[in-house]
């Protein structure tokens, strides 16, 4: 059964199952009073009519094969569903780490090859868009509606844009739950992708890494199977959920934890995000918020690892500075 508003196709019940509740995310006309306040209050929005990557929406594979350019591009090759980022760099603080995905790198021809032929693997095209790619796609790039982005940056006084990612990944490719330290105006092109968040506030629920991990940011809780004796307080997740469509832009708010998922018998997947750099606060005013929070306790996490220089003393040091005084 066809579901969504629209000319939108998929069906809801091709998405995987997972043992939390979850409600819908507001979906707003960009000049919706109520869309800026949401932004403002760093709290995610689908946001319609924007135009933002509409010169994008004809970047269907055969497009990408002419325009995308003879590079070579970043795929991650997964014997799962799963594409659990991690940070190479960190791989040296954890000599028992094994790497759940492969990095490779080859051209788009290439990766079509393997979109048709994956064997038992999965494949996921996770390039930042730059200056190797094709005129058509620069063009296309040129198109997007900078007024509305950068307009959006200075309203809410985000720091400058990092980069845009193109993602272009299998029916059924899953990111799971993570959250990034960026703003991200994410803009669905082709096919259907369900977006799962968590507000910031449920930190203590999806039990993040330990920050040396090359998976710091991501959650250590497999959706598909919790382990509820190690994360008890996952019971306590209550999630937010949206399917995105070609021409929609989610908000994904700086710290909001999410898992994105491509419908599973959808065409093949296309996005690009707009990642941002936070903004700067001029001065702190209390209370807190939440993002400051999680910053704050990452900032901790960072000086007694460096202080200590041994991961296993960290928890007896926590607990010593907790327990019996501030609890
Ligand atoms: C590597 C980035 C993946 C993306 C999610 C997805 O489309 O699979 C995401 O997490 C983000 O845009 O922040
Ligand atoms: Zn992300």
């Amino acid at each position: 059964m066809a579901s969504g508003s629209g000319d939108r196709k998929y069906d809801p019940n091709k998405f995987r199952k997972y043992t939390f509740d979850t409600e819908p995310i507001p979906r707003l006309h960009c000049y919706h009073p109520d869309t800026d306040r949401l932004i403002a209050n760093e709290r995610p929005v689908v946001i319609t009519d924007t135009h933002l990557a509409d010169t994008a929406l004809k970047w269907d594979l055969e497009y990408l094969a002419k325009h995308l350019g003879s590079g070579q591009h970043t795929v991650y090759r997964s014997k799962t569903h799963k594409f659990k980022y991690y940070d190479e760099k960190k791989i040296k603080n954890l000599p028992s780490f094994t790497p759940p995905t492969q990095v490779l790198r080859m051209t788009f021809a290439e990766f079509l090859d393997k979109l048709r032929n994956p064997g038992k693997d999965r494949y996921y095209l996770q390039q930042a868009l730059n200056d190797t790619v094709g005129k058509q796609l620069v063009l296309d790039y040129l198109g997007f509606n900078w007024d509305y982005v950068n307009e959006q940056q200075r309203k809410f006084k985000w720091g400058p844009l990092t980069s845009n990612l193109l993602l272009v990944g299998m029916p059924g490719n899953v990111t799971p739950a993570h959250y990034d330290e960026q703003q991200n105006f994410f803009a669905q092109l082709r096919g259907y992708k369900r977006v799962l968040l968590f507000p910031p506030e449920q930190f203590g629920c999806l039990y993040s890494h330990p920050i040396h991990s090359p998976h710091d940011r991501q959650s250590q809780v497999d959706f598909d199977a919790p382990d509820l004796a190690r994360f008890p307080r996952f019971r306590e997740v209550r999630g937010h959920k949206v399917v995105l469509g070609p021409g929609d832009v989610l908000y994904i708010p700086m710290y909001w934890w999410h898992h994105v998922e491509s419908l599973v018998d959808s065409e093949v997947t296309v996005s690009v995000n707009f990642w941002y750099k936070g903004g700067t606060v001029d001065k702190i005013e209390y209370p807190l918020s939440i993002q400051q929070k999680v910053a704050i306790m990452r900032n901790i996490e960072k000086m007694l690892l460096e202080a200590l220089h041994d991961p296993d003393q960290m928890a007896p040091l926590l607990c010593d500075i907790v327990k019996g005084r501030y609890d």
